[in-house]
């Protein structure tokens, strides 16, 4: 028997970085990938534009976050959010998200309201505005019996598999 084959963590986590590489975010590219206890995938997403938005819309992609008219901020779905709604109307309560960034506060408050019972992540963005956000999100995560791990913390997964697969980011 060969040994040597992707675990759980590192395939889920693998799955969510690809999804991740579809992102016309020239800046951050994230994606989630949401499984039940018995290894199922049932939902992939990145970050995009709505259904029917035009990606050459350049209002829709600009980091001009002076104008909100003319921010990705306004518009953009988040990778966590598109897992979501790609896997209705599948039943999310009990599952778990593997997401390449720590969720924002918005998607925190998604992934409680489905039922999702466990976070994955792969990175965490650094300074001030992220830090506070984190607090929120696991003040959240703590009052609703979610679990949020750090992916390198989880035994069997495989870091330098997914450093490998950064690389290959198009
Ligand atoms: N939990 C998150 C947080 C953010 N995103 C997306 C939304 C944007 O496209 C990008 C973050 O913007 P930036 O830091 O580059 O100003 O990442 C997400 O998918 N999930
Ligand atoms: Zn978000």
């Amino acid at each position: 028997m060969k040994t040597d084959y992707l675990s759980w963590p590192t395939y889920f986590m693998s799955i969510a970085l690809l999804s991740s590489f579809r992102s016309k975010d020239r800046k951050t590219q994230n994606g989630a990938c949401i499984v039940t206890p018995d290894n199922k995938i049932v939902g992939i997403g990145y970050n995009g534009l709505p259904n029917g938005c035009d990606d050459k819309d350049p209002d829709f992609w600009s980091d001009d976050d002076e104008d909100v008219l003319r921010s990705k901020h306004t518009y953009v779905v988040h990778a966590e959010q598109n897992a979501i709604y790609n896997s209705t109307p599948f039943d999310l309560k009990g599952t778990a998200i593997y997401a390449t960034q720590f969720p924002c506060h918005i998607c925190a408050q998604a992934i409680i309201q489905v039922g999702i019972k466990d976070v994955f992540y792969l990175r965490r963005k650094n300074g001030k505005h992220h830090e506070d956000s984190f607090k929120a999100v696991a003040k959240m995560f703590n009052a609703s019996g979610v679990s949020y791990t750090d992916i390198a913390d989880i035994p069997g997964y495989d870091s330098d598999y997914l450093d490998k697969m950064s690389e290959l980011a198009p």
